[in-house]
């Protein structure tokens, strides 16, 4: 009987292994890039991308040469890492699709209906709605919302409570986290009281942001896996704070804000006249812009700050140009009276922080971002080096830009940190790069590329600006261990934008007497 029952499980096991060998296993057909299935079942080669892509790309790279294909969690990615080929992906040809992966994704981490048109929940053209109220006219009035934003939560809230005469101690992303977020949450989903200045409203609005940015580190730490696609449900707190910032956008909430922007108002007035979204629907898409604006911008402004307060010439540089444009507009730092007001073009005037290559240069260190499209149909692709690939419908085609950011080729060094990198001799941002004598039409991608780089890359750069302004105009600061080593980047994250540190790094920071 015994022997029966093991022979039943030998013949089940065998048929398992015959079927996944035979559905499971993609064959490379004549014309097509080299492919690995890896050794695990559905996962793939998943398990080895995900410890270090960037490793894993690398030794493919040297093994398979520009462009070869692996199986994770189920799809077929072909990775694409000529420079000089990315134009093929990047200029949105006919066969290749951006919006199936981005529509599915935002769904499963979000939980909302799909804001896909062709899934016929919403006509909303989400692009456009983007374009116009993240960029051209409607970012000064985002640019000076945060400037007042910035300054009263770095000097008038309870979030800080720096004072002149004694150094406070803190993790420089944590000071970042706290001063980053609340500021940004202000600006685009503006607050509960408006102008109010009585004591318990104040403490309830801060009681509110406090609750939602506990609630979005929770559900943050889970985005990776929501990504690769384990349902929320496994995570019970990350889903319960997920449901908790939706509740907290509902449109009875929201709408009792005051200065809200315009991206927030124009969603709820096409949620409501453009979709059938029932109201948790409508509320879960104002969760993933929240998550859009701030899961980026928090590791960015973490990794522009250290690295500046590491680096003697960029703090020294940086210290300079905001002394000088301050002076230049009769404008005096006052900590009691914070009402320091900087341009767009004053902003973009300052050589080192307004040139971005302070920022630039932290998120060339910092970004994994994966760049991804999808073969609507079998179709050839062409690379720059006259060779073509057969590539199968429902494909995914991806580029990973942080090859390209730590390629020795490109940037010489590639690990250390140059402030200046991305200056030319005349203080000018520099915009020609090359690799072996080709001047290169892609040398820095953090924001993506094409169709889908990131909307809100311009007031992204200019909260950074900003915050950098401001921290070195109202404090001296200083790194607890001077010799401290940068952390390294944590890799969970891979794939999906600048990367967080492993630990944080202690500084200390006072209130600068003028
Ligand atoms: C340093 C900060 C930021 C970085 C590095 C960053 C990077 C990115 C990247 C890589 C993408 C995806 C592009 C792709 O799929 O190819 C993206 C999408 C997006 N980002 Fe950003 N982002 C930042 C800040 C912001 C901010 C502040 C906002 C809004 C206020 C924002 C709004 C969005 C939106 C709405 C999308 C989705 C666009 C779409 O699917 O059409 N981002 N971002």
């Amino acid at each position: 009987m015994i022997i029966t029952v093991s022979l039943i499980w030998v013949v089940v096991i065998s048929l398992c292994c015959c079927l996944w060998l035979a559905l499971g296993i993609r064959k490379r057909k004549p014309g097509e890039p080299p492919v690995e299935n890896g050794l695990i079942p559905y996962l793939g080669c998943a398990v080895q991308f995900g410890a270090n892509p960037l490793e894993f790309l690398r030794s493919r790279q040297n093994k398979y040469g520009h462009i070869f294909t692996c199986k994770i969690a189920g799809k077929y990615f072909h990775f694409l890492c000529d420079p000089f080929s990315y134009h093929a992906v990047i200029r949105q040809g006919r066969h290749l699709d951006w919006k199936k992966f981005h529509f599915s994704t935002s769904v499963k981490a979000f939980g909302h209906d799909s804001m896909d048109p062709r899934h016929g929940y919403t006509t909303e053209n989400l692009h456009q709605t983007f374009m116009k109220t993240l960029q051209g006219e409607a970012l000064p009035s985002l640019i000076e919302t945060m400037m007042e934003n910035l300054q009263s939560v770095m000097l008038q809230s309870d979030t800080l409570s720096p004072s002149k005469d004694r150094w406070d101690v803190d993790g420089i992303f944590a000071f970042c986290y706290k001063v980053m977020f609340e500021s940004s949450y202000l600006t685009l989903f503006g607050k509960d009281l408006g102008n109010d200045k009585n004591a318990a409203r104040q403490q309830a609005q801060k009681a509110l942001v406090l609750n939602t940015l506990e609630n979005f580190k929770e559900f943050d730490k889970i985005f990776p896996a929501l990504v690769a696609g384990l349902p929320i449900h496994v995570f019970k707190s990350a889903h319960s704070a997920r449901e908790n910032l939706a509740k907290t956008m509902l449109a009875e909430n929201l709408s009792k804000r005051e200065n809200v922007s315009d991206l927030i108002s124009l969603r709820m007035l096409l949620n409501d006249t453009l979709s059938t979204f029932n109201d948790l629907s409508k509320a879960r898409t104002h969760v993933a812009l929240l998550w859009a604006s701030q899961a980026n911008t928090l590791p960015t402004a973490f990794w522009s700050l250290l690295h500046m307060i590491r680096s003697p010439e960029a703090m020294k540089a940086a210290n300079e140009e905001v002394k000088n444009i301050l002076e230049s507009s009769g404008q005096r730092v006052d900590p009691s009276k914070p009402q320091l007001t900087l341009s767009r073009e004053d902003l973009d005037n300052m050589p080192v922080i307004g040139k971005d290559s302070i920022i630039k240069e932290a998120m060339r260190l910092s970004s994994a971002s994966m760049n991804i499209r999808v073969a609507k149909e079998d179709f050839l692709l062409h690379l720059d080096n006259q060779e073509s690939y057969r590539i199968r419908k429902d494909d995914v085609i991806a580029l990973y830009p942080q090859m390209l950011h730590f390629d020795p080729k490109i940037y010489e060094d590639p690990l250390t940190y140059k402030y200046d990198r991305y200056l030319d001799d005349n203080g000018q941002e520099k915009t020609t790069f090359y690799r072996e004598g080709r001047k290169l039409r892609y040398y820095y991608m953090p924001f993506g590329s094409g169709v889908t780089k990131c909307p809100g890359r311009f007031f992204a750069v200019h909260e950074i600006k900003q915050f950098l302004a401001l921290v070195l105009s109202y404090f001296n600061m200083e790194l607890l261990d001077s010799a401290v080593k940068v952390p390294p980047l944590d890799q969970s994250r891979a794939g999906l934008g600048i990367l967080q540190p492993t630990y944080d790094v202690d500084f200390r920071y006072k209130l600068k007497t003028q």
